[in-house]
């Protein structure tokens, strides 16, 4: 079973086009895109700026949907019911967004930022794991204590990486899982 299957995804913003003396401001952000990611595979995409890959990105994880077409991720369409498909992508699929201050909340600390996905996994020892993560992406344990906009823009993306290194691979999970 692949990781991710894509098919003939079409994304549009705005409203459709109405007319051809009227033409409307909607933007065809994804045109019929098809693949699939197979299990444990590096995958890239690539294009100029403003091809969609933002908008694909969203749509693999949930936060948007396509216009038209599906996309499973581990063989279950997920373009269903909103809530169970978010907690069911949220397990298995984390994104570093370009701008990390637009998903790093200005209220939590950085250490509850981090710990949010081993929170949602039952994690038991949260704290060694944060220090752990926050060590592996170049920032200090006590970075733990305060909150995003205390830092650097390079380092809030560190931040943005070890919150999307937190869960445990899919690999490593109890086979009843
Ligand atoms: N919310 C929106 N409303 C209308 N148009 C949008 C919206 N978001 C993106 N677009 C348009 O959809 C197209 C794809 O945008 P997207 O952000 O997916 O591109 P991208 O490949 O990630 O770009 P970049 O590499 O510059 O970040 C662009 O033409 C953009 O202007």
């Amino acid at each position: 079973m692949d990781a991710i299957s894509v098919r003939d995804v079409t994304r549009v913003y705005g409203r459709p086009r109405t007319s051809l003396r009227h033409p409307s401001p909607s933007v065809r952000a994804l045109r019929g895109v098809s693949f699939d990611i197979p299990q444990g595979q590096r995958f890239g995409i690539v294009g100029e700026s403003g091809c969609g890959k933002s908008t694909l990105l969203r749509i693999l994880a949930g936060l948007d949907s396509p216009t038209s077409g599906s996309v499973a991720i581990d063989g279950r369409d997920i373009t269903g019911l909103r809530e169970r498909r978010l907690k069911f992508v949220r397990e298995r699929l984390q994104l570093v967004f370009q701008d990390p201050m637009s998903s790093l909340d200005p209220r939590m600390r950085v250490g509850d930022i981090v710990a949010e996905p081993l929170v949602a996994q039952g994690h038991r020892n949260r704290r060694e794991r944060v220090a752990e993560l926050l060590e592996a992406v170049g920032l200090r344990a006590d970075a733990a204590d305060r909150y995003p906009h205390q830092f650097s823009g390079g380092q809030r993306q560190r931040i943005s990486i070890a919150r999307a290194l937190a869960p445990a691979p899919r690999s490593s999970w109890p086979m009843s899982r």
